[in-house]
């Protein structure tokens, strides 16, 4: 059980833990590690980075007074963590040292090749949380809670592997054990790919008239979320797992090879009589349906079996979708009937398309709370919007 939030959980993280890289991921693990009582030292590059992480309560700057610590995270972009990691084992000789970038074999390899007997130190690990902001102003203390995290422990001492269990166990996460290749082809497959799909996507959208765009809805949105992310920060993850991301673009390549083919000759010419004969099979281009079937059947297959919604780790929170009219005083009537109702709200959006008299209030709340919620506000007389 997470240690976080609650004074009375017994805490195996043994500190001081010295986080380097203060941004989203940094920042959100120094605020979980704070929130559970465990001393924390902030260090970064960037002087404003790190100010704005001790401000917002994530620990204290490390200075030449700091003790030792115990434990080392490094939170840096992936392209410059090995060195880090290389520094920081030398600069403190009986700490852990561990790092959470996105790549795990280069990474590995490096710290190996050069670290020595040192590298023993060392786990690369994993945290599979985050979000398409970074920095330490969009950290969250909660961000690790119910994911797994993955700890990459070739050649490292069993005591250096537990500490990087115990942390990841200590914010709320789950540990999970892999090869650095294991986890590299796995996360070209759940993370790189997606990631890179969806900013694709997002990129015909540059030249998309204005009038197309003001019609879009969720689907757009929930395809294209994460490519709003940090290129700097992608641009070193794709190049530290280019062989297995390449290799996927290939299939993903093959797979829209096969679908153009299968519709280009579904499209008609309006001056051809079956554009007006769509009733009728015998004017539909033979394979058309037969190969946007199988890529939408394989689709529905591969979307089933992503845990979360059927057995896996639980969603961190519900939405609820409520359409709220554009007038002075209505969010702030549906923010007092949603307190009203004993629901803290735990994250909120609003999205709002041009020239439309209402918008659609997106209330994050727990799991446990969402039905109740939503009842609660169709008693009151909100339209509540079931997605
Ligand atoms: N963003 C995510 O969703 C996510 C999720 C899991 C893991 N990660 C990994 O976590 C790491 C950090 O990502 P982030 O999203 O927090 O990035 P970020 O840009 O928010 O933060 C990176 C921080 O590292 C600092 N930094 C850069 N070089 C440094 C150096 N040499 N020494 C000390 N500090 C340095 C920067 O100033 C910045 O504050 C990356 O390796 C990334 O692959 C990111
Ligand atoms: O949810 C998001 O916004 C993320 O991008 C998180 C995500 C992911 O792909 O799952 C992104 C990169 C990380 O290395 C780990 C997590």
């Amino acid at each position: 059980m997470s240690a976080i939030g609650n004074p009375s959980a017994v805490l195996s993280t043994r500190g001081p833990v010295l986080v380097v890289g203060t941004g989203l991921l940094g920042t959100s693990l120094a605020l979980a590690l704070t929130a559970a009582g465990v001393p924390v030292q902030l260090s970064d590059t960037s002087p404003t980075s790190l100010a704005l992480a001790r401000d917002m309560g994530a620990g204290q700057v490390r200075d030449e007074h700091s003790p030792e610590p115990a434990l080392i995270v490094v939170a840096t972009p992936p392209d410059v963590a090995a060195g880090v990691v290389l520094r920081e084992l030398d600069a403190h000789p009986d700490a852990v040292v561990t790092d959470v970038a996105s790549v795990k074999a280069r990474i590995a390899a490096e710290v190996r090749r050069h670290g020595g007997w040192d590298a023993r130190r060392y786990v690369g690990s994993h945290p599979m949380a985050g979000r398409e902001r970074s920095g330490a102003g969009a950290a969250d203390s909660d961000l690790f809670a119910g994911r797994p995290w993955v700890v990459i422990a070739d050649g490292a001492t069993p005591e250096a592997e537990l500490a990087v269990r115990n942390l990841a166990v200590d914010v709320g996460a789950t540990p999970v054990r892999m090869t650095a290749a294991e986890h590299d082809a796995a996360v070209a497959a759940v993370s790189h790919v997606p990631q890179l799909v969806s900013s694709l996507l997002a990129a015909r959208l540059e030249t998309t008239p204005e009038n197309a765009l003001g019609l879009a809805g969720q689907g757009l949105r929930d395809t294209t979320r994460i490519a709003a992310s940090d290129p700097r920060l992608w641009s070193a993850i794709v190049v530290g797992n280019a062989g297995p991301v390449a290799d996927m673009l290939r299939q993903l390549r093959g797979d829209l090879d096969r679908l153009i083919d299968g519709i280009a000759p579904a499209a008609v010419s309006p001056d051809d009589p079956a554009y007006t004969a769509a009733g009728d099979a015998a004017t539909i281009a033979p394979g058309a349906v037969g190969a946007i079937t199988d890529l939408m059947t394989r689709g529905n297959a591969g979307q089933a079996r992503i845990p979360g919604k059927h057995g896996g780790a639980p969603r961190r929170y519900a939405q609820v979708q409520v359409l709220v009219p554009d007038s002075a005083g209505s969010l702030g009537r549906l923010f007092s009937d949603v307190g009203e109702a004993g629901v803290n709200i735990e994250d909120f959006a609003m999205e709002h398309s041009p020239g439309q008299s209402a918008g659609l209030a997106m209330l994050s709340v727990m799991p446990a709370a969402a039905q109740g919620l939503e009842e609660a506000l169709d008693a009151r007389g909100w339209r509540v919007v079931v997605s």
